[in-house]
C-alpha cells in the first residue's frame, strides 16, 4: 500500500501537483489517468523519490520516504519494479543477461540460483525459448515481456509501469495488461500504472485516479467510470470516436 497526503510539487513558480490524497491499493493495478500535462509524470517522479515535493507525504506502508534516511531509501529502491516506457532493454545483451541485471546489481546470489530465477519468470512472461535472444531480434510485445520480467525478477513489492502499452497494438496491448494485472495479483503488489489507454482503463482499471491540472478530480474503477457524471472524466473517456459511437448507441437505448 503507498498513501499520499498532501503533495505538493511545483517548479518556480508554476504549481504542479496542488494537494494530492490518495491511497494505492496493495494487490490492485492502480491507474494514474488524465489529460496530457495534468501531472502524471510529474507524480510518479515523486513517488519514486526522484523529485522531491515541497510539501506532504508519500507513505510506503506506514513509513514516509520524507523521514527515512539513505539507507532506508535504497532499501525501498530494491523492493520497486520499474516497467519504463519503450522497455529500455539494454541492445548489446541477450534476454536473460538483460533480465539477470538487477540481480547482478541487488544481490549476492551465485550464478546458478540467479539462473533459476531467470528462467522462473522468463517461463512466467511466457518467454522459455528466448534467453539468448538479443531484444532487436524480437518482437515489441516479447521486448515488453522481457521488461516485466526483468521488473518482477528482484520479487519487487510495489511495480511501477510507464505506459506500458505504448507502441503496442491492441491486442498485444491487451496480453500486457493482462500479464501485469495476473503478475499483481499472484504476488500481492501495489502497482500502480500511468497510462492514457482506454482499453487499460477498461481491462485492467481496479483503482483509477483520475488527474486535471495537478489535483484528485475523480476515483473509481472500471465499471464506475462509465457511470460518473464528471465531465472531465468523460471529456477523457468518450475523446475517442469508438467511445462516443458507444455512449451514442447506449443513450439511445436508454
Ligand atoms: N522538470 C520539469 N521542470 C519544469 N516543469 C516540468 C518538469 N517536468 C514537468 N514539468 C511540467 O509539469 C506539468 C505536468 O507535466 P507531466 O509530464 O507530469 O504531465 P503528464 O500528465 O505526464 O503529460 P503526458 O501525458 O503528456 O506525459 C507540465 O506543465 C510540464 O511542463
Amino acid at each position: 500500500m503507498i498513501k499520499v497526503e498532501n503533495l505538493h510539487k511545483s517548479f518556480g513558480s508554476e504549481d504542479i501537483l496542488k494537494g494530492l490524497n490518495v491511497v494505492f491499493e496493495k494487490g490492485k493495478t492502480n491507474l494514474i489517468i488524465g489529460q496530457s500535462g495534468s501531472g502524471k509524470s510529474v507524480f510518479l517522479k515523486c513517488l519514486l523519490g526522484l523529485f522531491k515535493a515541497e510539501e506532504g507525504y508519500i507513505y510506503y506502508e506506514d513509513k514516509a520516504i520524507q523521514n527515512m534516511d539513505e539507507d532506508q531509501q535504497r532499501d525501498l529502491r530494491e523492493e520497486i519494479g520499474m516497467l519504463f516506457q519503450g522497455g529500455a532493454l539494454f541492445d548489446s545483451m541477450t534476454v536473460e543477461e538483460n533480465v539477470m541485471f538487477p540481480l547482478r546489481m541487488f544481490t549476492k546470489q551465485r550464478k546458478k540460483e540467479m539462473q533459476a530465477r531467470v528462467d522462473e519468470v522468463l517461463s512466467r512472461v511466457q518467454l522459455e525459448g528466448a534467453h539468448k535472444k538479443y531484444p532487436s531480434e524480437i518482437s515489441g510485445g516479447m521486448q515488453k515481456r522481457v521488461s516485466i520480467a526483468r521488473a518482477i525478477v528482484n520479487k519487487p513489492k510495489y511495480l511501477f509501469c510507464d505506459e506500458p502499452n505504448s507502441g503496442l497494438d491492441p491486442k498485444t496491448a491487451t496480453v500486457i495488461d493482462n500479464l501485469i494485472q495476473e503478475i499483481t495479483h499472484e504476488n500481492n503488489i501495489t502497482t500502480i500504472v500511468v497510462t492514457h489507454d482506454m482499453n487499460s482503463v477498461m481491462e485492467i482499471g481496479e483503482n483509477i485516479v483520475f488527474l486535471k491540472q495537478g489535483k484528485l478530480v475523480w476515483q473509481g474503477d472500471s465499471t464506475e467510470i462509465f457511470k460518473t457524471d464528471n465531465e472531465d472524466v468523460t471529456d477523457f473517456v468518450y475523446s475517442s470516436d469508438l467511445f462516443k459511437k458507444i455512449r451514442e448507441v447506449q443513450n439511445k437505448e436508454g
